[in-house]
């Protein structure tokens, strides 16, 4: 699609009548432009000017009716002027979906997937990223650079001094010599090595992991840090926003997340005190501020820090790509400040907090895109599931119950009697009481003869496990038109019965393959059909429905029994012993793991079953005694491991006995369903985080280029809130030296987190013409967001305001 040819022309030149800094109306360059230097300064080429908002901005039409335009317009949807030139463009980040082979993407998970440090064209290289040098890199520390705008603009250290309130905000018109050197000079790198090296043959302690302070800061796991205001922030006050955007909706943007490795995160500081600057403050509230500055000035005050330390003992950070920056370490432009004092920043400010099983042994340079975003297999598996549970292809008309929105889970349209000797029908259904899915299980066409049948199966509303689809209760309709028996449970989206699962072509005739299930796999279900068994057994009840096809997969070797309570509904019989049903269990669990383990579905099996002659030589021991005591009638008895006892005082088979029996087993499956939630936990943590930029992100997008509020001085161009405009065009809209886009995640969500955090680091800010250049902390960034946006939202603000 192509972008309206005058209004590119615009965007590229700085001819766009939005975008005008640095004109004489503007009081912030009244104030501090220096005129001298101004002329001396390379243009900063502007990019990024929408065809949206410069129409916009030339229009006198009221919002509604630009509005209305645009939606009619032809171009309506062409907003970004130079997309051909912009690999990373956010709609893919949104859906986030790998393009494989077919398509080159600029973005392309596969492709990253495949970190390549050198060479790899994509965007999102971190090798290239960090490789990246303005022009002015080239030349020796020594050498002063010519001034230049091209990015990445330099985010200079803390000078601590306090910082000037935002009204006085200092434009200068600075010489880069007066700044930093460029980032990532190898020469400083080499310096910086050979520094620490020297530190270590003194016996100097190297600390690369941050200073030993750390562990004093208080470190709340949760990003709510500060007390809401329930009248203020809109997005604040919906903790839930973050989470959904992230999961789903805005994948991309809710991806943005954790960098914890690449040391860019504001978390753990703004955790430390911090916090409550990024979640809406009212702006009477800035005083808070000043006392989580004032937390974090007490940490650089630590010991460590104390003057006359040597700087040899600062901790270097080997993440931070911004510490590496030459200058950083230096005195000779902070004098008289501490070692801790003239560190660039303290590590933890712009971690997350760290949580869960991450590895150590990557370079920076090895980092790529997915450090920053959930697995993509992760990803894929919750988007799908989260679709599939949303999805009602064809909704049946009948209400059940409370229960609507019905849709046929079941692929058979034809149904005969299946595995309980009668045609059931299975749905998805909504709840009304609460809104959320169930899985109803139906019996056509079947008349309850006992009334107490229906008791026994509300029975199994008490059994909660696991391994088990739980059943919420039971009830008879004639809501199909005939009289039905209905067993209300849990759904879980895209789950296939263990049958389709391993017998995928069952029934069909094509001949089966030798397919060997692996042990380990096998021992899984065994211990998860024994915890089920356990559960039911001990709640004085028996399975009696351990099938093929009534055990389901919900995710990757993760499995649930389903179908319970219907069998005692269908067989009622009170006369049956409790013993005899749990005894027939212990069979019915033997004859499937034969039947899984060799390959047979249960109806070939040739019985009676001998399990030590069927099974596989490929299966230890220890698996085929535990199979055996299954199959082996309670009269014969022995444990699963051997031994002699096992049974209870009527003479059966107990499960205890059995879960005793395979104890080693029991315990190593424990640990790996540890293991699986100390490795999702540290997902939650991170996409907890997410929230946090996807709400930093709106609170931006919203405040940013209001065209309705230009008349208000307060929010023109060129008024207070113009650092805001400046930073957009920092953290999105860099470009090289030569004007190409320069698309960065990481400096992308660095800058967000610190912004995030309020971080005192202080950032260049220059207009799109080179011209104006602004000094200003991430804090002081912070507090103006907040502000603008709580002018924003409340009622009263703004006199121009107008509502589109
Ligand atoms: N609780 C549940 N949540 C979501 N899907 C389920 C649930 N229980 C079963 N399913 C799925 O519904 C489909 C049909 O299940 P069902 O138990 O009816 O199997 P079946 O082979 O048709 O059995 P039958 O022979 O009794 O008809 C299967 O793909 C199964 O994975």
């Amino acid at each position: 699609m192509a972008a309206p040819k005058d209004i590119n022309k615009k965007s590229l030149t700085g001819e766009s009548p939005v975008f005008t800094p640095g004109t004489a109306n503007s009081p912030l360059r009244k104030i501090s432009v220096i005129p001298s230097l101004a002329a001396n300064a390379t243009p900063f080429t502007p990019l990024g000017t929408s065809a949206v908002s410069t129409s916009n901005a030339s229009s006198s039409a009221s919002p509604r009716e630009q509005l209305r335009d645009l939606a009619n317009s032809k171009d309506a949807g062409v907003s970004v002027p130079r997309t051909d030139a912009i690999s990373f463009n956010l709609a893919s980040v949104r859906e986030f979906v790998p393009r494989l082979s077919e398509q080159p993407s600029g973005f392309n998970l596969s492709s990253t997937k495949e970190f390549v440090p050198k060479g790899d064209l994509s965007p999102f290289n971190v090798a290239k990223v960090v490789e990246f040098r303005p022009q002015s890199q080239a030349l020796p520390p020594s050498v002063t650079p010519p001034s230049t705008s091209s990015v990445p603009n330099q985010a200079l250290p803390n000078p601590h001094p306090p910082q000037p309130p935002l009204n006085s905000l200092e434009i200068q018109q600075t010489p880069l010599a007066t700044q930093h050197q460029q980032p990532h000079q190898p020469h400083q790198q080499h310096q910086q090595h050979q520094q620490h090296q020297h530190h270590l043959s003194q016996g100097l302690h190297f600390l690369p992991n941050g200073p030993p302070q750390q562990p004093q800061m208080p470190i709340p796991t949760g990003p709510s840090r500060m007390p809401s205001h329930a009248n203020t922030d809109h997005m604040n006050n919906r903790p839930g926003i973050g989470g959904m955007i992230s999961m789903s909706a805005m994948g991309g943007v809710g991806g943005l997340n954790n960098i914890g490795g690449m040391n860019s995160m504001g978390a753990l500081g703004a955790m430390a005190g911090m916090g409550g600057i990024s979640y809406g403050m009212p702006p009477g509230s800035d005083g808070q501020l000043g006392q989580s500055a004032g937390l974090y000035e007490q940490y650089h005050a630590g010991p460590q820090g104390a003057p006359g330390t040597n700087l040899t003992t600062s901790p270097y950070n080997p993440y931070a790509a911004t510490s590496q920056q030459p200058g950083r370490e230096g005195t000779s432009y902070y004098q008289g400040q501490s070692a801790f004092a003239t560190q660039h920043q303290p590590l933890g400010e712009h971690l997350y907090f760290p949580h869960g099983p991450h590895r150590q042994d990557l370079l920076p340079r090895q980092r790529t895109i997915h450090e920053f975003f959930l697995p993509e297999k992760l990803r894929q598996d919750v988007q799908l599931k989260s679709r599939a549970g949303n999805q009602a292809a064809v909704t049946l008309s009948v209400n059940v119950e409370s229960y609507h929105s019905l849709t046929a889970l079941d692929t058979n349209s034809h149904k005969v009697a299946g595995s309980f000797g009668r045609i059931t029908w299975l749905y998805k259904a909504v709840a009304s009481k609460n809104g959320r899915h169930y899985c109803l299980r139906r019996l056509e066409n079947f008349r309850v003869s006992n009334e107490n049948a229906l008791r026994a199966a509300r029975e199994w509303r008490r059994v909660t496990s696991g391994s088990i689809v739980t059943v919420h209760e039971a009830f008879t309709t004639r809501a199909f038109g005939d009289s039905s028996v209905v067993f209300a449970t849990d759904y879980f989206p895209l789950s296939v019965t263990l049958m389709q699962y391993h017998f995928p072509t069952y029934g069909q005739t094509r001949t089966r393959g030798n397919v060997t299930v692996q042990e380990p796999v096998l021992w899984g279900y065994f211990v998860q059909i024994a915890n089920a068994l356990r559960a039911i057994h001990s709640a004085g009840l028996a399975a009696r429905c351990i099938d093929l096809t009534k055990i389901i997969r919900t995710s990757k070797n993760r499995i649930r029994l389903s179908g319970c309570a219907v069998p005692d509904v269908i067989d009622y019989d009170p006369t049956r012993r409790l013993q005899d049903l749990q005894q027939e269990d212990f069979v019915h669990f033997g004859e499937i793991m034969v039947s899984l383990a060799t390959y047979t579905p249960p109806s070939e099996l040739k019985k009676p079953l001998s399990p030590i002659d069927q099974l596989p030589e490929i299966y230890s021991p220890e698996f085929k005694t535990a199979v055996t005591w299954l199959l082996t009638p309670a009269s014969n008895m022995m444990t699963p491991n051997g031994g002699s006892s096992g049974s209870d005082s009527s003479g059966g088979k107990t499960i205890d006995a059995l879960i005793h029996s395979i104890a080693p087993q029991m315990a190593r499956y424990f640990d790996m369903s540890l293991q699986e939630n100390d490795g999702l936990m540290s997902q939650v943590f991170r996409e907890v985080e997410n929230g946090r930029i996807a709400r930093l992100l709106m609170k931006l997008g919203t405040i940013n280029e209001r065209e309705n509020y230009q008349r208000d001085a307060s929010w023109s161009e060129h008024g207070p809130r113009y650092p805001l405009k400046l930073l957009r065009d920092y953290i999105f809209h860099q470009v090289d030296e030569s004007g190409r886009p320069v698309v960065d995640a990481w400096h992308i969500l660095a800058s967000l987190n610190k912004l995030d955090a309020g971080s005192s680091e202080v950032v260049r800010l220059s207009s799109r013409d080179g011209r104006t250049n602004l000094f200003v902390t991430y804090k002081e960034l912070n507090k103006l967001v907040q502000r603008s946006f709580n002018d924003l939202i409340r009622p009263a603000a703004g006199p121009n305001r107008r509502h589109n």
